[in-house]
């Protein structure tokens, strides 16, 4: 096992991440001193993932503190001009206008207190995901008895994705951990690759059974027997529990209700936006078209080619079996859990 090291942290003035966009063949971390090179590094996926932006947003904001002071209304609004453009980085993922918004609520008490709750934020985070992934575990064990199960997630929902655990990953981790795990099918997530790079990457270094597979699979996948429930993470909740999550996420449900499989959603509090009433409302980022026209640096579709690039997708609260938390289940769709 590599030594554990938090997807993002702090260090002498400096937001530390791993960049995870060079995992799995390399693994580096990297020093970011600027609110902008933050941004940068959170819109190329660098840092990714809704708890880590989370973080990664009231870090920034520490940043932007740390380098431009609190004294002056001056300095003031050149931290919160700076924190508006981080929460922007990325439209989609509510936890990094969450952390944002925590971070500049304890601005005017000056740099130090807004880089203590921010690590005080980290720390919490493994408990929060383990709480969260521990419900998850305890749902799955009773909608599936008695069988080691064959779980099916999709893109990074792991410890590269929060501070420290995971969230749908946790889950797995629970369940392996417990002896409770047969294999962990792990779509590889196009067009990034967050699946086959990044949870096979975390998989493979503890030992936990895997399979990775198209995401064009998943559905045959389903429907040979091969699966005894979905498990996948969030991006923003609304309040009614619709969930946005990784692009794919919709057709997971769509064919688990199809075939009367679990598909629970784990997220942490952090991730639900009540501000939204229902999914219709939450933004969905569109990503650049050369995540499509090219692989790995080289063209594989036509110049001139147009494309269609969502980051996530909404999948409505109806087809959720459950969607659970820290708290325990926030919301059901299909049917009363046991
Ligand atoms: C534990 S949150 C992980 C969540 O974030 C991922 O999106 P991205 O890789 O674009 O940051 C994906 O939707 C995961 O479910």
């Amino acid at each position: 096992m590599c030594r554990v090291v938090r997807a993002i942290d702090w260090d002498s003035g400096a937001v530390v991440i791993i960049d995870q966009t060079l995992l799995p063949g390399r693994f580096s971390t990297v020093r970011l001193e600027t609110v902008d090179e933050l941004i940068g590094a959170i819109r190329r996926l660098a840092v990714r993932g809704a708890p880590a932006l989370g973080a990664a947003g009231a870090l920034g904001v520490a940043l932007a503190a740390g380098r431009h002071g609190t004294e002056t209304p001056e300095a003031l609004a050149t931290v919160r001009a700076e924190a508006g453009r981080l929460a922007r980085a990325r439209p989609t993922a509510v936890n990094l206008r969450h952390g944002v918004e925590r971070a500049l609520a304890v601005l005017e008490h000056g740099p130090e207190a807004v880089l203590a709750d921010a690590l005080a934020m980290l720390d919490t985070d493994e408990r929060i995901n383990r709480a969260a992934s521990r419900h998850a575990a305890d749902l799955l064990l009773r909608l599936c008895p008695g069988r080691r199960l064959r779980v099916l997630t999709h893109c990074n929902t792991g410890r590269l994705a929060t501070v420290a655990w995971g969230t749908a990953l946790g889950a797995i981790r629970h369940l392996h951990a417990e002896g409770r795990l047969e294999v962990v099918l792990a779509d590889e997530t196009r067009p990034l690759l967050q699946g086959s790079r990044l949870t096979a990457w975390e998989l493979a270094d503890e030992g936990i059974p895997y399979r990775v597979l198209p995401d064009s699979a998943a559905a045959s996948a389903m429907a040979r027997g091969m699966v005894d429930c979905v498990v996948v993470g969030a991006d923003r909740i609304a309040a009614n529990g619709d969930t946005a999550n990784k692009i794919g996420t919709y057709g997971l449900a769509v064919v688990a209700a199809r075939h009367d499989l679990p598909f629970v959603v784990v997220a942490t509090e952090s991730t639900v936006d009540r501000s939204v009433p229902d999914g219709a409302g939450i933004v969905v980022e569109e990503r650049a078209p050369e995540e499509i026209t090219h692989f790995a640096g080289t063209r594989v579709a036509p110049e001139g080619t147009a494309v269609f690039n969502p980051a996530f997708d909404v999948t409505p609260v109806a087809l959720v079996t459950a969607v659970v938390t820290e708290n325990g289940v926030l919301a059901e769709g299909r049917g009363q859990t046991p």
